[in-house]
């Protein structure tokens, strides 16, 4: 038997048979565990009870698996991470990605996942949600990939194309809902997410380089989970909720204008001294939780059956 069949075997003797066969996965990202709070007959499984499953350890991450049905009439079943866990936490990429390996065993086709995200795009402003369609993983590209070494199941591919990875058909389904929801048009944006490993924010030349390489948002989770999921034939949404903007021009002013002009008695540009932190995270993701789990749900009535 293999680690993660072992796992199902355990959430099989723990969650009720009528929810064992989730159609969807849903990650919450930071702040964003009530994206599923319209969970019906939920059952809630610790993941110290589950063989090969990590703690989170970040604040607005909890430790749980979520069971039941969401949406309307008689709903969807899926399986909900309310809490990620993120390589800077110490955590392997194995282990990173070890609940969507255990969520595609137990037969989800279908994944979405959330995070709270940096905003490189200066037109992207905070609180909008930004449907992702593609990804730059600096890791990836220098050996932090999570598929590195002996493959986890040799019957999936050794050499994974990810030119499809963000399903246009969810996607789409995505723009569906908002329309059906009647969501204004800028609250919802298409973008590219740049994954980087944390835990510190971007300095504002790493924001520079990042926004110059095609990235639109930034963030620390979500392409190691997209990398398996794709690897495992999932089709993969992500929504990432503009927490903060990343301030690109945050010191680079010059400070010997700065004090030639104090010596002058000249004034000069102010600078801008806005500092991210988790705190302001968490907050954007608490006033603008409502939105998100309104979306996911409308896309749960909306999703196909035959997927
Ligand atoms: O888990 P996500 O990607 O939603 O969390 C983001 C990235 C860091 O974990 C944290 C930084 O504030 O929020
Ligand atoms: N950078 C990286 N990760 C993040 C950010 C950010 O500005 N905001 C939320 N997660």
């Amino acid at each position: 038997m293999s680690d993660t069949e072992a796992t199902v075997q355990v959430l099989r003797e723990l969650v009720p048979e009528e929810l064992q066969a989730p159609r969807v996965a849903i990650i919450c990202g930071s702040g964003l565990s009530g994206l599923v709070a319209s969970l019906r007959h939920s059952v809630l499984v610790s993941y110290d009870k589950l063989p090969g499953f990590v703690q989170s350890t970040v604040p607005g991450h909890k430790s749980s698996l979520a069971f039941g049905f969401m949406g309307s009439g008689a709903g969807v079943p899926v399986v909900a991470m309310l809490g990620r866990f993120h390589p800077y936490e110490g955590h392997k990429l194995s282990s990173v990605v070890y609940p969507v390996r255990v969520m595609a065993n137990m037969g989800v086709k279908n994944i979405i996942i959330t995070n709270a995200a940096g905003a490189l795009n200066p037109n992207l402003s905070v609180g909008t949600i930004v449907v992702v369609h593609d990804h730059i993983a600096l890791p990836n590209l220098t050996g932090m990939n999570p598929l590195l070494g002996p493959q986890t199941n040799p019957s999936l591919p050794r050499f994974l194309p990810l030119s499809d990875a963000y399903s246009r058909m969810l996607r789409k389904l995505v723009f569906r809902a908002a329309r059906d929801l009647s969501i204004e048009r800028d609250a919802l944006a298409e973008g590219t997410y740049a994954w980087v490993s944390g835990p510190t924010y971007e300095t504002p030349a790493e924001g520079r380089f990042l926004r110059a390489a095609g990235a639109d948002v930034v963030g620390m989770s979500t392409v190691p989970e997209v990398v398996a999921a794709r690897e495992e034939n999932m089709n993969v949404l992500v929504l990432s909720l503009v927490t903060n903007a990343v301030v690109i021009p945050l010191g680079y002013e010059s400070v010997r204008d700065e004090f030639e002009a104090e010596i002058a008695g000249t004034s000069t540009k102010a600078v801008v001294d806005e500092v991210v932190s988790h705190e302001e995270v968490l907050a954007i993701g608490k006033i603008k939780g409502d939105l998100m789990k309104s979306l996911v749900e409308k896309i749960l009535d909306l999703l196909p059956t035959d997927v």
